[in-house]
């Protein structure tokens, strides 16, 4: 068996998630109106304020996502300094807002009206695509369980459907909501931004192209990404949004992350020296963050940074996000060009990428993060 089809096969059995049931989408519907959150849902200190004390940045503090402009990025007079601004966004904050990036708008447009639609479906529906058998990764259900027994199996408040979708031999088409030509049409155009992200990246790290593009790509002309995964996500809203979590805090366990927002719902927020800070919906920009094997690819220049989603109270909101991984010759470990051939310089131990994989489930269903057993 491949690597990678080792890799999938764990991971998918690693996860533990749950099915929507239909106590959950009365709830997720609003037509309960009793005001009550079922306790799986309470997130864990909410009844003692706890919660509603964290300190969220609001909106009279001004901030703003560093927002990097892809067209800059490629055109020679303006490259230099926007490179110099992407590499500050992902060593200081680890997320920014893409602009001009160039996917195609139709692709975007049918990928968004095609993923509200799914979540529009009665849960029966949806349901014909829950994951199942020994494949907990593939198809529709709440998001993974994360945080163990400590935290009682608590439940985000979402919907989520879990696809590979690269290599494409990796696919559960049966799995798939209908419509997969978008879906398929947009896999291809992340990929493809993928590929011309990374050359800034490599540019702003001072590491060849063909280094860090081959570590997400077979090749650095050809197509082949070594692994790609999309999760959609809906974020029903909640009259007391303060009690639950769309998302519990969390980092992202593979290379790079590309978000588009399906509507203009906020409700993502990024950690940044101990404060939640909202991350504002731009209509023309997709959101990238840099994942653990990301940060260890970069020898920890660039910084995977906690994130979560706190539901909105009035609208619903959803999210198609875009994990693409990345692994050296079936390694986790830093780029040798970045180590000048001294490996003391390693701040991350090098792990085999099935070892990273089983290592990263098990500690996410624990609340912990596997990136920590790593740094030296
Ligand atoms: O939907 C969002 O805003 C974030 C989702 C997320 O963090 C994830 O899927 O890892
Ligand atoms: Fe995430």
């Amino acid at each position: 068996m491949a690597i990678e089809e080792a890799v999938e096969t764990t991971a998918a059995k690693l996860i533990s998630r749950e099915r929507v049931t239909d106590a959950a989408a009365t709830l997720f519907s609003d037509a309960d109106d009793s005001g009550q959150i079922p306790e799986r849902f309470v997130r864990i200190g909410a009844d003692d304020g706890e919660a509603a004390g964290e300190v969220v940045v609001g909106e009279d503090e001004a901030f703003e996502l560093p927002v990097v402009d892809m067209a800059k990025l490629q055109d020679p007079e303006l490259s230099a300094l926007e490179t110099a601004k992407l590499g500050a966004a992902c060593r200081d904050w680890g997320f920014f807002q893409l602009t001009s990036h160039g996917v195609d708008e139709e692709v975007i447009r049918h990928m968004k009206g095609s993923t509200a639609e799914f979540f529009r479906l009665p849960l029966e529906t949806k349901n014909a695509i829950a994951f199942g058998g020994d494949d907990t990764f593939n198809g529709f259900g709440h998001h993974f369980n994360r945080g163990g027994p400590s935290e009682g199996g608590k439940l985000d408040w979402a919907e989520c459907v879990l696809l590979i979708t690269q290599p494409v031999e990796g696919r559960k088409m049966e799995m798939w909501p209908a419509n997969p030509p978008s879906f398929r049409s947009y896999s291809l155009e992340i990929t493809d931004l993928t590929r011309r992200l990374l050359r800034f990246m490599a540019a702003d790290l001072g590491v060849s192209e063909e280094a860090l593009v081959g570590a997400f790509f077979y090749s650095n002309n050809g197509a082949a990404v070594k692994g790609q995964s999309v999760a959609i996500h809906h974020y029903p809203p909640c009259r007391q949004p303060e009690k639950v979590l769309g998302i519990t805090p969390h980092t992202d366990g593979l290379g790079l992350t590309v978000l588009l927002h399906a509507d203009d719902t906020p409700g993502l927020q990024v950690k940044r020296e101990g404060r939640w800070f909202p991350v504002r919906p731009m209509p023309e920009a997709l959101v990238v963050n840099v994942g653990d094997i990301l940060e260890v690819l970069t020898n920890g220049a660039y910084g995977s940074v906690e994130h979560r989603v706190v539901p909105d109270a009035e609208n619903g909101r959803t999210t198609v996000v875009m994990f693409q991984d990345a692994s050296i010759d079936g390694m986790v470990a830093p780029l040798p060009e970045l180590l000048d051939g001294d490996d003391a310089r390693a701040r991350y131990i090098s792990t085999g990428k099935l070892e990273y994989t089983k290592g990263h489930f098990v500690a996410l269903a624990e609340g912990a993060r596997f990136l920590d057993n790593l740094k030296k």
